[in-house]
């Protein structure tokens, strides 16, 4: 039977709550966005497949929490991941700030040498920037990784996003480091081991949700 892939890729999210990491995966795999905040609680992943150079490319990628409290399981997953994206809303200017502490996370957590991209997310809100391109170049010269400001809402640079090395690395095709033989099931991939169901929709609720259960008295 033939292969459904030829070499899969790992990425994951990270950034703070609320910078619309899982509207970037969305428009990312679905090409679609949606203005319900849904908070994501622990990790998710999607899954989308591309052609490049005539390889047959599978993509998983992992949203994970932002909120502190997801931080123990989140950052089990970075071990695992070949490639990680950072991304900071370019309205807010803690998320930024920020961006130093996920590197640090990363720098903790990760494998060494594994590809990180930064991205300054809802460029469309230009009205209620915050943060200067400039701030955000300068950080990842310093860092020596890409840069893109994007915008899961418009679509700007999505595109771009997705064909750049760190999120298909061809050392990676090279290698034959993640090829279907090295990684044949998803329990494989997950550092916890966790068998997952395949719809990609795992553990998501509403913010309200969230909202009550953190509101709830403590017994
Ligand atoms: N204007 C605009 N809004 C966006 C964009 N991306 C996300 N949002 C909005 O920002 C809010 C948060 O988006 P999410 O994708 O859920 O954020 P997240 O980073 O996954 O948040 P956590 O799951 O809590 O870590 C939602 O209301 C989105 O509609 C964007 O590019 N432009």
């Amino acid at each position: 039977m033939a292969k459904a892939y030829d070499h899969l890729f790992k990425l994951l999210l990270i950034g703070d709550s609320g910078v619309g990491k899982t509207c970037l995966i969305i428009r990312f795999a679905e090409d679609n966005f949606n203005n319900t905040y849904i908070s994501t609680i622990g990790i998710d992943f999607k899954i989308r497949t591309v052609d490049i150079e005539g390889k047959k490319i599978k993509l998983q990628v992992w949203d994970t929490a932002g909120q502190e409290r997801f931080k123990t399981i989140t950052t089990a997953y970075y071990r695992g991941a070949m490639g990680i994206i950072l991304v900071y809303d370019i309205t807010d200017e803690k998320s930024f700030e920020n961006i130093q502490n996920w590197m640090k996370s990363i720098k903790e957590n990760a494998s060494a040498g594994v590809e990180r991209l930064l991205l300054g997310n809802k460029c469309d809100m230009e009205a209620k920037r915050k943060v200067q391109k400039e701030q955000a170049d300068k950080l990842a010269r310093e860092h020596g990784i890409r840069f893109f400001e994007t915008s899961a809402k418009s679509s700007m640079n999505v595109d771009e996003v997705r064909h750049t090395p760190s999120f298909t690395p061809k050392e990676y095709w090279k290698t034959d480091s993640c090829s279907p033989s090295t990684y044949p099931d998803q329990s494989r991939l997950s550092p916890l081991g966790f068998q997952f169901p395949g719809t990609g929709h795992l553990t998501q609720v509403r913010r309200p949700e969230i909202e009550k259960q953190q509101q709830a008295p403590q017994h």
